[in-house]
């Protein structure tokens, strides 16, 4: 096994794709391009930004900037013993994710680096188990639900700004928005998700961010086979907060079946971990009733592990992308104060109750529309999609051989002078005033059976939040921020995000 790992299956996939044109820097045994890879990165980020520029791609993913100009729009590169295809054909890349998702999908070293935090929830969940996941929460995204979420952000929305104008009252003028900004997604995703159970909600989002930034450090090292075994600090450290967040999601889900089990309710609720419970009770049921074997549902199982993977999963998918998504457009809006205005005069217009949009009156906010997928086209939160091949894949003329990895390097799309033009680098909404851009390089949701599906929930949030904190405050880039975005999983501005406030009367 070991010599196919190291050996066979390395000098396979390099000769199939060399045959094919596609090239890459040489590879090392064991470690492949890593070290190369480390030494660009901790370069390319060492320092903050000389000016607020967005031309980011050779600070962030630097080993793209230097590889993309001498291999071409295809390349291979290895993180370690795992084969990375680099994707940047636009027509490939849909074809890629719409079709062939039943046979591509998480990598061993994704699932285990993600593990302890999220699990084998539905970001990480592959084949017939990403299906039934998929099916049995989508119930939680439609149209009628979201409405329903709208109250919740609204009022999450209305403590967290006046929050702000207490910390301005008491003389702070100056404030760090990302903090706010994170605190608020994780607010309106804990009663999204826990509803009534929704203090417990908070406790957990400080055990899991703890936990996440953990298994963020630990999984640098999982390029290594065997690394997961060894005694280390790490593992102990992680194994120990991971009980304290079981132990606290086991409270919730318990404290919902008591009110169940003494007649209290008949359903566990409709709230996200309400749907999971009652979908668990229904198959336990018609299980006892006809006593079907696991045939028709292809092994899925959906038990109270999976539940609080469940749990977990949407937390993170569900706060940190959001918040860096708001965070990102107010530190934009702050360094351009006309387009600050022209929102600020939409949000007036459309929503004359004090800029508290109705769910129905969203759709008519398109200049903020236009602000945000501009945010997310220069920062996109989830700057690279990457499947594994399980299969054999022919994409096009490309035969993409089983166990390479696809990287659709997002941010590199985003910011492709060939796709955007010569501005691509700059904050311009004007060019997603035409509502027939290309959907094939524009893709911060993903696209595909596989897309986010948070997708519609992130964005009514993202316009609910931002209506109303521009109708309360005008807000100016600090002279204390210093423009130094990073990559921690997603992209973050390292030393948060200062702007000065102005309250403004309404
Ligand atoms: C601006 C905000 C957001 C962005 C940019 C974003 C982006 C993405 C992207 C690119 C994917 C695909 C990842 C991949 O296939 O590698 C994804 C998947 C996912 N997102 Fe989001 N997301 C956002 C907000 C949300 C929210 C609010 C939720 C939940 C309420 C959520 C839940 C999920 C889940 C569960 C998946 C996995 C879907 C699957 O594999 O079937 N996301 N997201």
């Amino acid at each position: 096994d070991t010599l196919l790992c190291y050996f066979v299956t390395p000098m396979r996939i390099e000769r199939i794709m060399e045959k094919q044109g596609v090239r890459g820097p040489k590879r090392r045994i064991l470690t492949g391009n890593i070290s190369e890879m480390l030494s660009l990165h901790s370069s390319a980020t060492s320092e903050p930004m000389k000016s607020i520029s967005h031309d980011i791609v050779s600070r962030l993913v630097p080993h793209f900037a230097a590889w993309y100009p001498k291999y071409g729009q295809r390349f291979l590169y290895w993180n370690g013993i795992e084969p990375r295809l680099c994707l940047t054909e636009t027509e490939l890349i849909k074809e890629f994710l719409a079709k062939y998702n039943s046979v591509s999908g998480r990598s061993w070293q994704q699932r285990q680096g993600s593990k302890h935090f999220i699990g084998e929830g539905l970001l990480m969940a592959n084949g017939d188990q990403w299906y039934h996941q998929r099916h049995i929460v989508s119930p939680a995204f439609t149209g009628e639900r979201l409405k329903e979420y709208a109250g919740n952000m609204v009022e999450c929305t209305k403590e967290m700004l006046q929050s702000l104008k207490n910390a301005f009252e008491s003389g702070h003028r100056e404030i760090e928005i990302s903090d706010y900004m994170t605190r608020l997604a994780a607010d309106i995703i804990s009663r999204t998700e826990f509803g009534t159970s929704y203090e417990k909600g908070k406790q957990l989002f400080q055990l899991l961010t703890n936990l996440q930034a953990h298994c963020a450090q630990a999984s640098r090292n999982l390029w290594f086979p065997g690394s997961r075994y060894f005694p280390s600090k790490y593992n102990r450290e992680t194994k120990a907060m991971k009980t304290k967040v079981d132990r606290l999601l086991m409270e919730i889900i318990e404290s919902r079946k008591d009110c169940v089990e003494i007649g209290r309710t008949n359903s566990y609720g409709n709230d996200l971990l309400g749907i999971l419970l009652n979908e668990m009770m229904m198959t336990k049921e018609k299980k006892t009733k006809t006593t079907t074997k696991r045939g028709n549902n292809n092994g899925f199982n959906l038990n109270l592990q999976l539940i609080k993977d469940e749990c977990k999963t949407f937390f993170f998918a569900g706060h940190e992308t959001t918040s860096l998504l708001l965070t990102w457009t107010v530190m934009l809006l702050a360094c351009n104060p006309s387009w600050q205005e022209k929102v600020r005069a939409e949000v007036k217009e459309v929503c004359n109750n004090g800029g508290i949009p109705s769910h129905e009156r969203l759709s008519k906010l398109t200049l903020l529309q236009m602000v945000i997928n501009e945010t997310i086209r220069l920062y996109p939160p989830a700057m690279v999609l990457p499947r594994m091949a399980f299969e054999d894949i022919k994409l096009g003329d490309l035969l993409i051989p089983k166990g390479v990895s696809v990287w659709v390097p997002v941010l590199a799309m985003h910011h492709s002078k060939k796709l955007w033009g010569e501005d691509a680098d700059e904050f311009n909404p004007n060019r997603f005033a035409s509502k027939s851009f290309s959907s094939g390089r524009f893709i911060p949701f993903a696209v595909g059976p596989r897309n986010c599906i948070g997708q519609a929930f992130a964005l009514m949030e993202a316009k609910i939040i931002l209506a109303m904190f521009i109708s309360k405050f005008r807000f100016t880039i600090s002279e204390n921020y210093r423009h130094a975005p990073e990559v921690v999983l997603t992209i973050k501005p390292r030393y948060g995000v200062q702007v000065c406030l102005e309250p403004l009367d309404n």
